[in-house]
């Protein structure tokens, strides 16, 4: 997706210091030794109870394309250390011009609602590839899944309303408009004002017009006729340019005039005002004069709160066109998904599990080759498990709160239950079929269907329960342990 943004490689978005540990790695003959990684977070953003996996497309695309072009080796080469000197040798340089991607991959699917600590995507390969892919990672996935949730926590307020993204000028440049507009539509929007994402991404565009065209005339009926006759098949009229009630009046007239030419007047738009006092007096307008079918469209700073509010307020809203908040996912402008060395093989071949150490629980990293359970019941889902392959969970297995070993759940062998992560390539090559952006969509709705309706509250959700395989949580603890004791 991005690839198609720019016209470079893009094996160079990352972080200095990749490049520096790459080389390090290289000088010491550890390039090749076989890692595995963990991308995941620590916490929910918005303060909410869930979070939608976005952005493996992106992945997949960018690891497809993965090679340093001449023009990257040459920028490489011109770069110096304090003595003046190349920072990097010939050697390495030559090393990497014969890179080629060949790490297994596994991801959770795109649009998978997924919980802190929980593996979203697992890179196993040669150290020097998995730690040039940092940063890259981290950048394709917290940004997607960020929106792709703003997006999701409106639609769970909107129930069967219209939603539509509208944020493009507002977005954090051109390549965050496009993501944007796509973790929206995948996040459960219907359609994107941004004709680029529609025309590469297949999304539904939509729009209306802005005051801009109603103060181009002498006249706001005008205006709307004018609109009206030139795509009388698609009119949704901005209302509030002067007086939104007498607006309503105007569009009314101008839905005669239409319906008269057999056609049907879409929608009236407000955007400004109070919008729950305007909607319902604007539909007491249009269903008096019989335009029961004819959209109010809302825009003007909205989010899910004010969504919220506005239905407790009896708006009758049925499009809700929303841009800044949800495209700058303005109140948590950042997912902190991390991506840290879960294990590495010795030279015996066998797997060195290893762990980052904290002053703060939530920040020691598991160790592990993890994979995620998701258990359900005939009424959802009920709590995952996130185990290590190489200790699998027996029959009956028992999941531990990584911050309170107390708290244990069991699990029989009756217990329904679906492994999230799926290999995604093996040795670099490609090995999943990458579902659509339509069924990405529908893969949240499904998932949503099946939490508890507290997980999805907006304020003071309930907290889904995610226990370490009882195994793991002894690994870590021992873990911890003997790397406490040797400190
Ligand atoms: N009934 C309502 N309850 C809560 N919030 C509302 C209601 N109606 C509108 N809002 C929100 O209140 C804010 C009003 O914005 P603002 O104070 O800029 O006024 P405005 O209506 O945009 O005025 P202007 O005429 O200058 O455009 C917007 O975020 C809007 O979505
Ligand atoms: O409010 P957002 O959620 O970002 O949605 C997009 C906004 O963009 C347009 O106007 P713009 O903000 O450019 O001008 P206005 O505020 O003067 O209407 C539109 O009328 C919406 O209000
Ligand atoms: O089509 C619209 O109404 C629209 C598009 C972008 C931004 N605001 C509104
Ligand atoms: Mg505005």
């Amino acid at each position: 997706m991005i690839n198609q943004l720019y016209d470079t490689s893009l094996s160079l978005l990352t972080d200095l210091y990749q490049l520096t540990m790459a080389y390090g790695y290289w000088k010491s003959g550890k390039a090749e030794q076989e890692a595995v990684f963990n991308l995941y977070f620590r916490k929910h953003p918005f303060q909410g109870g869930f979070t939608v996996a976005c952005g493996l497309s992106s992945v997949m695309e960018y690891l497809e394309a993965y090679a340093l072009s001449e023009a990257d080796l040459r920028y490489l080469r011109s770069l110096t250390g304090s003595d003046g000197q190349p920072l990097f040798e010939e050697g390495f340089l030559e090393y990497l011009r014969n890179l080629t991607f060949r790490c297994d991959v596994e991801a959770v699917p795109e649009g998978t609602v997924v919980f802190p600590n929980e593996p979203l995507l697992r890179i196993k390969g040669p150290i020097l590839q998995c730690q040039l892919l940092e940063t890259p990672l981290l950048n394709l996935i917290n940004f997607q899944s960020l929106v792709a949730t703003k997006a999701a926590r409106m639609r769970l307020i909107a129930k069967e309303d219209s939603l539509l993204e509208f944020g493009l000028r507002r977005a954090q440049g051109p390549d965050g408009g496009m993501t944007a507009s796509r973790a929206a539509y995948i996040g459960g929007f219907d359609a994107t004002s941004n004709v680029l994402a529609g025309k590469l991404y297949g999304i539904p565009v939509k729009g209306t017009h802005a005051h801009s065209w109603v103060m181009s005339f002498d006249s706001e009926l005008e205006a709307f006729e004018t609109y009206a006759r030139a795509m009388p098949n698609n009119v949704t009229l901005l209302v509030d340019t002067y007086d939104s009630i007498q607006g309503v009046k105007h569009a009314i007239e101008v839905g005669r005039q239409l319906r008269a030419r057999g056609y049907e007047l879409g929608g009236i738009r407000l955007d400004s005002g109070d919008l729950a006092y305007l909607s319902i007096e604007a539909r007491k307008l249009l269903d008096q004069a019989g335009f029961q079918s004819t959209s109010i469209v809302a825009s003007n700073d909205l989010d899910e709160y004010l969504m919220a509010s506005l239905k407790t307020q009896g708006a009758r809203i049925g499009v809700w066109g929303i841009g800044t908040k949800l495209v700058t996912a303005f109140d948590q402008p950042a997912l902190g998904g991390v991506y840290k060395l879960a294990a590495i093989k010795n030279p015996e071949g066998t797997w060195e599990y290893k762990l980052k150490l904290s002053e703060q629980a939530v920040k020691v990293s598991t160790p592990g080759i993890q994979q995620v359970r998701r258990f359900r019941d005939e009424g959802g889902f009920v709590a995952d498990m996130i185990y290590d392959l190489e200790t699998p969970p027996p029959a009956e297995a028992t999941i531990v709160d990584p911050y309170d070993f107390t708290r244990r759940r069991s699990f029989g062998t009756s217990v329904a239950y679906e492994d999230l992560l799926v290999p995604v390539f093996r040795a670099g090559q490609k090995v999943y079929q990458l579902p659509s952006i339509h069924e990405a969509r529908r893969r949240v709705q499904e998932q949503l269907a099946l939490f508890h309706g507290g997980v999805k509250r907006l304020v003071n959700p309930h907290t889904y329960p995610v226990g370490l395989e009882k195994q793991l949580f002894e690994l870590k603890t021992n873990l911890i342990l003997s790397l406490r004791a040797q400190k």
